[in-house]
């Protein structure tokens, strides 16, 4: 278990580095950054159990209903059934994500979001059950307290997010639950005309 954890949060990190590489800051600047530093110092983890037993009818169950993640990334390892379905959008549709042995699948989420100003947009999943056999998956969650990245507002703009950390967030999770809302909306500073960091309303 430690040995997952440590492999887990290398992983973590490493993937973090390749993403702020992708929204185009330098080894340098993801040093400097005070954004950057403060999320490797409070980047927290925690891992769920999931077992989904097969179901003689599964149209008529759902393992897991849509949902978003609450942090950065979720790396998910999982029995060689497939079962966790992600919704790609226009037209939307559930696809199939494959179970190949040995694999990881890395889900981003809302905090990610959060960090990009909207750049990179948490993915929608859900899991559902198999006929013949039983399904296990085991996500581990890695989330920080973030604020929007300087480097990812365009110029003259204000951040689409206020800072939060991840337990406020989970908190903001389950008032949006309550209410009906969209959590990320609630954290969002909007101004008029501008995009809004959401995925488009549908
Ligand atoms: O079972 C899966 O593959 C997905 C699990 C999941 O999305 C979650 O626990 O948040
Ligand atoms: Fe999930």
């Amino acid at each position: 278990m430690e040995e997952h954890h440590r492999e887990m949060r290398a992983l973590g990190g490493r993937l973090l580095d390749v993403f702020f590489g992708a929204l185009g800051l330098t080894a340098d600047q993801i040093a400097a950054g005070e954004t950057e530093r403060k999320i490797r110092e409070t980047m927290m983890a925690t891992m769920h159990l999931n077992l989904y037993p097969r179901c003689p009818e599964p149209e008529r169950a759902m393992g897991l209903a849509a949902h978003t993640d609450s942090g950065f990334f979720t790396f998910i390892t999982q029995s060689p059934v497939p079962g966790l379905q992600l919704l790609r959008r226009g037209p939307d549709r559930w696809v199939t994500v494959p179970a190949p042995p040995g694999a990881f699948v890395v889900v981003l989420g809302d905090l990610f979001q959060l960090l990009t100003n909207g750049r990179f947009r948490s993915a929608h999943h859900r899991a559902v059950v198999n006929r013949e056999r039983d399904r296990i998956s085991v996500p581990y969650f890695l989330g920080p307290a973030v604020a929007p990245l300087a480097s990812a507002v365009p110029p003259g703009r204000k951040a689409a997010f206020r800072a939060v950390t991840w337990p406020e967030y989970m908190g903001v999770r389950g008032k949006a639950l309550r209410t009906d809302a969209s959590a990320l909306a609630l954290l969002q500073v909007a101004e008029e005309g501008e995009d809004d960091g959401m995925p488009p309303k549908n």
